[in-house]
């Protein structure tokens, strides 16, 4: 059973296109993450899916229905969509609880049990506290999380999440986050969700779909994206990424993709372990895991190592693969061996 289906959606803003020819399917209860850069045009394709925006070609179906297409545009209240999108859009007028026990009342609540169950989302949500005040007396972390607990009561067959972690801090982002996969648990609700962020749409999702420039550029499982990405621009967004010129040792002269965790450190003084020598250049403590950059022949490279730092930054080491990909569009861009990181380089 299909939940939400696009066949060749092209949507252009005055003129200039956002979408090109977009086409994917999300199943009864799948979370698919749209995973992009800034512009990549995630928040258009929300926006065509929840009616904002009509396509100029192409076709949307939420289930068996066609909302956009042909002659056809349904209008976005008519849709059976949740949208949380970045700009909350909360009724001024209305608190904090009624906003939430609208949905509730409208899909045939009584007033008592709409505004109880509304109370429990917010608890669930942890913003209880604010039932009684208005949008504008609220942080935008706080809209935010109104406007979530609005999309969950909704009860739709879609979600729509744009990024609705954007304003949050760790905590609450694991708290939005948890609640997300609980309704989506209970209630079997498709959900599509964009971000930017890799690390929240390989964990969340079931599917992954990659845009770059309004085009699908990979669909596929969290792991198949991270460790199988279709191109450099994938491997990039997916996750922390080193493309050394070749693997050491090997005749196949094609640029490889290496991620810090396929990355084995040992201590050089021991002679022992890894194949090759590398020097580390800088070091970066993260708490759980400590990543850092070395220098080798093949180029520069990142590793990462549960734990405190056992190498400082001039040390010589030993260091060995797991695993590598092929990555090989990395060859038209040189300044694809500068690893994308937040290790500081050294002076
Ligand atoms: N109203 C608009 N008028 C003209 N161009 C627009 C409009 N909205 C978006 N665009 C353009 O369409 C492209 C896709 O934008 P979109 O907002 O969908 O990207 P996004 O992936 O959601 O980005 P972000 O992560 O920054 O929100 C961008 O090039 C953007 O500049």
């Amino acid at each position: 059973m299909t939940a939400l289906q696009c066949r060749d959606v092209t949507v252009g803003h005055a003129g200039v296109p956002a979408l090109d020819g977009l086409s994917l399917t999300v199943g009864a209860g799948e979370l698919l993450a749209i995973l992009g850069s800034s512009g990549s045009g995630k928040t258009t394709l929300l926006h065509t899916i929840a009616g904002f925006i009509p396509p100029l070609a192409g076709e949307i179906w939420l289930a068996d229905r066609l909302v956009a297409g042909g002659r056809r545009t349904v209008p976005p209240e008519h849709r059976s969509v949740g949208v949380v999108f970045q700009h909350y859009a909360l009724w001024p007028h209305m608190s904090v609880l009624d906003t939430v026990a609208y949905p509730l009342r409208r899909s045939g609540g009584t007033r008592g049990q709409a505004r109880s169950d509304a109370a429990e989302l917010l608890g669930d949500l942890h913003i209880e506290h604010l039932a009684h005040r208005r949008p504008s007396e609220l942080s935008g972390g706080e809209q935010q999380r109104v406007a979530l607990a609005r999309a969950l009561a909704r009860h739709p067959a879609v979600y729509l999440f744009d990024e609705p972690t954007a304003h949050l801090d760790a905590p609450l982002r694991g708290v939005v986050l948890d609640e997300v996969a609980d309704q989506r648990k209970q209630q079997g609700t498709a959900a599509l969700y964009a971000t930017h962020d890799a690390a929240e749409a390989l964990a969340l999702a079931d599917r992954v779909a990659v845009l770059d420039h309004g085009r699908l550029v990979q669909l596929g499982t969290p792991t198949e994206v991270y460790e199988r990405p279709a191109s450099l621009a994938v491997a990039r967004l997916a996750g922390p990424a080193s493309v050394l010129a070749a693997e050491p040792g090997s005749r196949d002269r094609t640029p490889r993709l290496v991620r810090p965790d396929w990355v084995g450190l040992d201590r050089a003084s021991l002679g022992e372990g890894g194949a090759w020598e590398a020097r580390v250049t800088a070091v970066a403590f993260h708490g759980p895991h400590t990543d850092y950059r070395l220098e080798t022949e093949a180029g520069e490279l990142l590793a990462r190592e549960p734990g405190p730092a056992r190498f400082s930054a001039g040390e010589r080491v030993r260091w060995s693969l797991t695993r590598s990909w092929p990555l090989a569009d990395a060859s038209r861009f040189p300044e694809a061996s500068q690893p994308a990181t937040d290790v500081p380089k050294l002076a």
